[in-house]
């Protein structure tokens, strides 16, 4: 307690010693070599950028340590059925009041486990040249070497690197895309782990009160995502930690550990520490099930290697989860609301998307859905410039000729009706999501637990709003000056309709460019909508062109529109 004592005085005084923690980030971000990279290179001293600030180093000097000890649960001869229904018990017991628990005699033979634990040795101590290749904060990558995933968000970053394996969107994973230090290993151990994850999801189901494969069917197993941490041997453990206090957002989470130690569990205010067992699996449930916290304590001794697997729910379409509502009475009401879980919120958040919603009641991060309004905003924005063409079309059968005798002007009136259906298409009709054809340029990082946060999103978006009206008073004169002039040229060389008619075509621009730029979904309502406005497009501007060459042969058209009440004098010297 003396010696936690010292250190929080000498890292608060220590923490007031300016220093440019972006910079240090960068450069340690830079390097690719994570902190496996600082002992290589000999640090004796834990850099900085790792401390974690004196609040919390107080803050633990509340919670003590304590000798309890994570259940243990034996899965041998759970076929029998009256082993089965004791062996459920002990689950539901374990669930409700740790949510977290080993199991041993699970069926995954001791072999594969050592095996896992040394190929992500072998991965983690390779060449460093050789393991650059794999490190990237492009979470789009499937396969990638990442330290600190949050490494420009956290107070403190982590004392460990991650080999990162994702089944999220698609359960196919090529052998080829496994590092070779750890390819036969991981996919042994996936091929089993998955397997072990069917019997949890059943003993679950049935813990919970449900039919034996009622978690299987609504495809919690799905969303499958695998982690290989490498936690060195810290100089100086007492400042840092090898993974902060944090809960999974997942539904369930295997971790493999080696015999090393350092996981560590809160249960009623304490940290119990999870003793490594040589062929145990800790596992980590959810909520009624508690989602726990947990952490893993730095260690002068190292490294120790551990091997995390999620499963975070299907993604491949997108699936409703929400509370079971075979378990809500009016004793136990819902506690969490429905949620959409689908490929476009993985790919905007860096590991699991929003099962936090069960695990901590949240929802989206408030970055989450504010870069999504944003995204929404300027298509709903486009669709609302629809109808001016419209309007503007009525206006401007006004100010210019319009005779719905003709095949141009019914060309004219059907075009506008066909674009305005186009767009009515897009926004009533949805229909399936189109396959991706690449991934986009831009996606959203963000952090692993992703929590709703409306009130944080509504000042975000209310400062956007102010924000950009401050932007277009100062770019007013210039390219508002600029746009209003174009338009008005365009206007007076071709009229009102020809400039408003091309307002559709924003709408795709930005469906366009939000699916290949920001990975957003395209859904076939969308194309056909598009298709639809493109047909109409073109019908108006073929009514047009009679326009056009009418008033060619005849200049002097008498006008009531005020654009055209503005030309005439300077038409007419
Ligand atoms: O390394 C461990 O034992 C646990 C790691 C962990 O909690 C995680 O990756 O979520
Ligand atoms: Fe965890």
């Amino acid at each position: 307690m003396k010696q936690t004592m010292d250190i929080t005085k000498e890292s608060t005084a220590e923490s007031k010693v300016d220093y440019d923690r972006t910079k240090e980030l960068k450069a340690f971000d830079d390097s690719k070599t994570g902190v496996k990279g600082l002992i290589d290179a000999g640090v004796d001293k834990v850099p900085k950028i790792f401390i974690r600030p004196p609040d919390e180093l107080v803050e633990e000097l509340k919670i003590c340590q304590t000798s309890l000890q994570v259940p243990i649960i034996d899965l041998s001869g759970i076929e029998k059925e009256d082993r089965h229904e004791a062996v459920v018990q002990e689950v539901r017991i374990a669930s409700e009041k740790w949510g977290f628990f080993q199991v041993v005699n699970h069926g995954i033979p001791c072999s594969v486990l050592d095996e896992m634990i040394d190929g992500i040795r072998m991965f983690h101590e390779q060449n460093p040249q050789l393991k650059k290749s794999y490190y990237t904060r492009d979470q789009m990558r499937r396969v990638r070497l990442e330290t600190n995933y949050d490494l420009f968000q956290s107070r403190a970053a982590n004392w460990r690197d991650t080999l990162s394996i994702s089944m999220l969107v698609s359960d196919h994973l090529d052998p080829e895309e496994v590092p070779t230090a750890c390819r036969a290993s991981a996919i042994e151990y996936i091929k089993n782990v998955t397997k072990l994850g069917d019997t949890l999801f059943e003993l679950l189901s049935k813990a919970l009160g449900l039919k034996r494969d009622h978690l299987t069917t609504i495809e919690c197993g799905g969303g499958r995502s695998f982690l290989g941490h490498y936690y060195p041997a810290c100089p100086e453990p007492e400042l840092t930690l090898g993974a902060s206090k944090h809960s999974d957002p997942a539904f369930l989470t295997v971790v493999l550990q080696d015999q090393l130690g350092g996981l560590q569990v809160m249960h009623q205010n304490q940290w119990v520490d999870v003793q490594p067992i040589h062929g145990g699996l800790v596992i980590i449930s959810n909520d009624k099930f508690r989602s726990v916290d947990h952490r893993v304590l730095a260690n002068n001794v190292g490294p120790r290697i551990s091997v995390p697997f999620f499963f975070s729910g299907a993604f491949a379409t997108p699936k409703l989860y929400g509370p079971i509502k075979e378990l809500i009475t009016e004793q136990n009401p819902p506690l969490y609301r429905n949620f959409l879980k689908d490929k476009a919120k993985v790919d905007s958040s860096s590991v699991f998307g929003d099962f936090c919603c069960f695990s901590s009641g949240g929802g989206f991060d408030s970055k989450h859905v504010f870069c999504k309004l944003e995204i929404h905003f300027s298509h709903i924005s486009c669709i609302h410039g629809q109808h001016h063409s419209f309007l503007d079309f009525c206006d401007g059968s006004c100010t210019q000729v319009l005779d719905i005798r003709s095949r141009r002007g019914i060309a004219k009136v059907l075009g506008t009706l066909v674009s305005l259906a186009g767009v009515m298409a897009m926004t009533l009709y949805k229909g399936p999501i189109v396959r991706e054809l690449g991934h986009p340029f831009i996606h959203v990082h963000g952090k692993t637990s992703i929590k709703e946060n409306w009130l944080k999103g509504s000042i975000l978006t209310v400062a956007s709003c102010i924000s950009w009206s401050i932007w277009y008073i100062m770019q007013g004169v210039v390219m508002s000056g600029m746009v209003i002039f174009i338009q008005l040229w365009c206007t007076e060389k071709k009229g009102p309709v020809f400039v408003t008619m091309f307002n559709p075509l924003s709408t795709i621009l930005v469906a366009v460019l939000a699916y290949f730029v920001f990975g957003e979904r395209l859904y076939m309502g969308s194309i056909i909508g598009g298709v639809i406005v493109i047909v109409g497009l073109y019908l108006l501007l073929w009514g047009k062109e009679g326009d056009q060459q009418q008033q060619e042969m005849k200049p002097k058209v008498q006008s009531c529109s005020s654009y055209e009440e503005h030309k005439a004098p300077k038409e007419e010297p």
